[in-house]
Parts: structure tokens; C-alpha cells; sequence
């Protein structure tokens, strides 16, 4: 989490409790609302964003999909407060919350352990009271404890970042396609970790993905982002609990979203 991208400004990452070990925020396990509206947002001068507004409710898990550049990243870091030129408001119903962030890569300090690495992200005085132990236990990552993230498979070094993302027990968990350019079945168990840990320490949750058939396996509401500038074209209600959810199940509906008339849908495919 220390190192800087142009997108992830190291002046603003004491946002995000898994980015930044002081990290304080509101109580632990408040999920809270999100309510991001972006009226306008710009690269120098370049307008990539406009008129996008979402809501969530606490708890809901929140998919955002679109086309590669469409602005899901810039809509997620400025949802993580680490963007805050941009024309429009940020409301989450309350106090800030706990916020857990997991990337597209997992980020891992390379000269610390795995458990230096959770147990970093948690305020001093729990740094030492098991709580890294459970998280890394719960991801069965126990026996690479003591590890370099160095010596970690790509699936074992995302469960790290899983593990230290919900060690904070974030109220909003934000997601950037956190399980790409992984192997289809390890993705699937990582999903199926995802899920289980939400229902062990539920948050609202953020997830950007370009893959329908993620978003459908797990979300509860899909917005589809349309492009030039973006904004949130449509929005599709999972009412079948995600249990249920099986790959003929996620393949109907994506043919069936894939078949929809709106442009927004055909750039899915
Ligand atoms: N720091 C930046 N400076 C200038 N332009 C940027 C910056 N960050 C993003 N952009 C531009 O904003 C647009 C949206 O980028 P963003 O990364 O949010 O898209 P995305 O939908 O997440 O893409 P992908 O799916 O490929 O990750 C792109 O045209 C990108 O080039």
C-alpha cells in the first residue's frame, strides 16, 4: 500500500484503513450506506466521468461493470475518498466507515511477513492480539505466517490481501477486480471466499469488475457503466440468493442481459 500510483495518490491513502495502519474510522463492523454522486469528473481538462450516481444500501453488494477505461477505477477511488477533485459528493449515511480495500494486485509489503502485513493494517493495540492469526487462519493461510510475501503463490498472496482487507472488519469494503488474471478455478474458490467471509463480517461492498459473470455470481445489484462521458447506463436487481446462484443460473442471465437492447449491454460481451 506504499507505493504510490497516479491513480492512488500517497497523499490521501490515510483513507482507507487497509491501506494505512492508523487508520481509525467508525466502529468496527458499521456498514454503512454509499451515496456517490459525480456531477463531473476530469483529467487534466479531459472529462471522463459525467451525471454518475449510485447508492447503496448497508449491506448491499454493489457490482460495477463496464468496458476497460469506462472509469470504474476513478468512480472507486474517489467512492474510497482517495480522489477529491471531482465535482459532486461522497455521503455514507453517517460517520466515515472503516474502509477495506483489496486491488487488481495484492499489494503486499515485500520485506514483511504475511502476518506483518494484516497485522499492520489494524490499530496498534490489536496488532498483537490474535486478530492477524484469525483472519490468516479463516483464508487457511496459517502455515505461511511467518512467510515473505516473496515466496507466495498469485491465489496465496490474494488471500493475504483478503484476509488483511477484512481484518480491519471494514464497514465498506471497496474492490478493484481483485481476483484478475488469476486461474478460472482459483478465482472461483477466492469468490466463494469472498462470500463466506461477507456472511462471517458483513460490509457494503463496491466491486468493479469487466466480468458479467463475476458480477452476477455475486452481487446483489449490477450498474452498468456506459462510456463517452461515463455515467450508470442501467442497473440490474440478483434477487436469486447467491447460494443458488449456479453456472446455468449465471449464464442465463447473462445471455439474457447480453440480448438487451441497450448499447450498454452489447459492450459487456
Ligand atoms: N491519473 C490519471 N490521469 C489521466 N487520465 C486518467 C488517470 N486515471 C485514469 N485516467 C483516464 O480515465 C479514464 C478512466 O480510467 P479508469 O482506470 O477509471 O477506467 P476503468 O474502467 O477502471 O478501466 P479498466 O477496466 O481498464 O481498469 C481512462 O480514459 C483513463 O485513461
Amino acid at each position: 500500500m506504499r507505493t504510490p500510483s497516479p491513480s492512488w495518490p500517497s497523499s490521501n491513502f490515510s483513507s482507507c484503513a487497509s491501506c494505512n495502519p492508523s487508520s481509525s474510522g467508525s466502529p468496527a463492523g458499521g456498514r454503512c450506506a454509499l451515496r456517490l454522486e459525480i456531477r463531473s469528473k476530469r483529467f487534466a481538462g479531459r472529462e471522463v466521468i459525467r451525471g454518475l450516481s449510485l447508492a447503496a444500501a448497508p449491506g448491499e453488494f454493489l457490482a460495477l461493470v463496464g468496458p476497460s477505461g469506462c472509469g470504474k477505477t476513478t468512480a472507486l477511488t474517489i467512492a474510497a475518498g482517495l480522489d477529491r477533485d471531482f465535482d459532486g459528493t461522497l455521503d455514507f449515511g453517517g460517520p466515515e466507515p472503516v474502509l477495506g480495500c483489496v486491488f487488481q494486485t495484492p499489494r503486499l509489503l515485500p520485506w514483511r511477513t504475511v502476518r506483518q502485513n494484516v497485522a499492520l493494517v489494524l490499530p496498534k493495540a490489536r496488532r498483537s492480539d490474535g486478530t492477524a492469526e484469525r483472519w490468516l487462519a479463516a483464508m487457511g493461510l496459517e502455515a505461511v505466517a511467518d512467510e515473505f510475501p516473496g515466496r507466495l503463490s498469485g491465489g496465496m498472496a490474494r488471500r493475504v490481501a483478503l484476509a488483511r482487507a477484512f481484518a480491519v472488519e471494514p464497514g465498506l469494503l471497496l474492490m478493484d477486480e481483485p481476483f484478475v488474471s488469476l486461474d478460472e478455478p482459483t478465482a472461483q474458490r477466492m469468490r466463494a471466499l469472498l462470500t463466506t467471509m461477507l456472511e462471517r463480517s458483513p460490509a457494503t461492498v463496491l466491486f468493479v469488475t469487466h466480468n458479467l459473470r463475476e458480477a452476477i455470481q455475486l452481487a446483489d445489484r449490477i450498474l452498468v457503466m456506459a462510456p463517452g462521458p461515463t455515467r450508470v447506463a442501467a442497473e440490474v436487481p440478483l434477487k436469486t440468493p447467491r447460494a443458488l446462484r449456479d453456472d446455468a443460473l449465471v449464464e442465463r442471465v447473462r445471455a439474457e442481459l447480453l440480448a438487451r437492447p441497450d448499447p450498454a449491454f452489447r459492450l459487456l460481451a
